[in-house]
């Protein structure tokens, strides 16, 4: 199946404040594209990385659990490895910070190899104003679940966008899962 799938309650709300709270306000540098590029009429987003270590190694865990169950009754996809670190991201109204429609395939040395992405909503649904996930698997587009703790999972060749955030701001946490390349 290739369609994308949404697992409910991943996190509870507490724990999406926790993994919000662990993240280091500092830390969080404006987003790249996969080429390593800033282009700022694809995506305005601001990003942190969380270790699969020490403190935040239950949130890759949980992670894992999740990816795993979908993939051996859903995708059936050949993973290998999660070779990049968690990302979590920061969509504010102050920059109408948004992603525009792409997939998550591309020519780097991991971004080949992705396979599976997952989503989680780490914001309460009605804390924010648009900041709507959206995917376009088979020409219809899907508003992904806002209630925090529910996670996206899609083939990384789907196309997906975020909508601009126009009140408060919106976080998620995004893992990839890797893999053989796809033909
Ligand atoms: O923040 C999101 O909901 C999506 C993030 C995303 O698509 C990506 O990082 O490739
Ligand atoms: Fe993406």
């Amino acid at each position: 199946m290739l369609l994308p799938i949404e697992v409910a309650n991943v996190f509870s709300p507490d724990e999406c404040k926790k993994i919000i709270s662990t993240t280091d306000e500092k830390a969080y540098a404006d987003a790249r594209l996969i080429d390593g590029a800033r282009q700022d009429n694809t995506r305005r987003a601001r990003i942190t990385w969380l270790d699969d270590t020490d403190k935040d190694e239950w949130v890759f865990r949980r992670l894992l659990d999740t990816v795993s169950e979908a993939n051996r009754h859903h995708f059936k996809f050949g993973l290998e490895e999660f070779s990049e670190r968690m990302q979590v991201a920061y969509y504010g109204a102050e920059t109408e910070a948004f992603f525009d429609w792409h997939i998550d395939i591309g020519d780097g040395q991991f971004a080949r190899h992705r396979k599976l992405t997952i989503v989680t909503q780490l914001s309460e649904d009605d804390s924010y104003t648009g900041g709507d996930l959206e995917t376009n698997a088979d020409g219809n587009v899907r508003r992904a679940s806002r209630a925090c703790g529910t996670a996206m999972l899609l083939p990384s060749f789907v196309l997906h966008r975020v909508t601009p955030v126009t009140h408060n701001a919106r976080y998620s946490l995004t893992l990839w899962a890797h893999g053989p390349e796809f033909h």
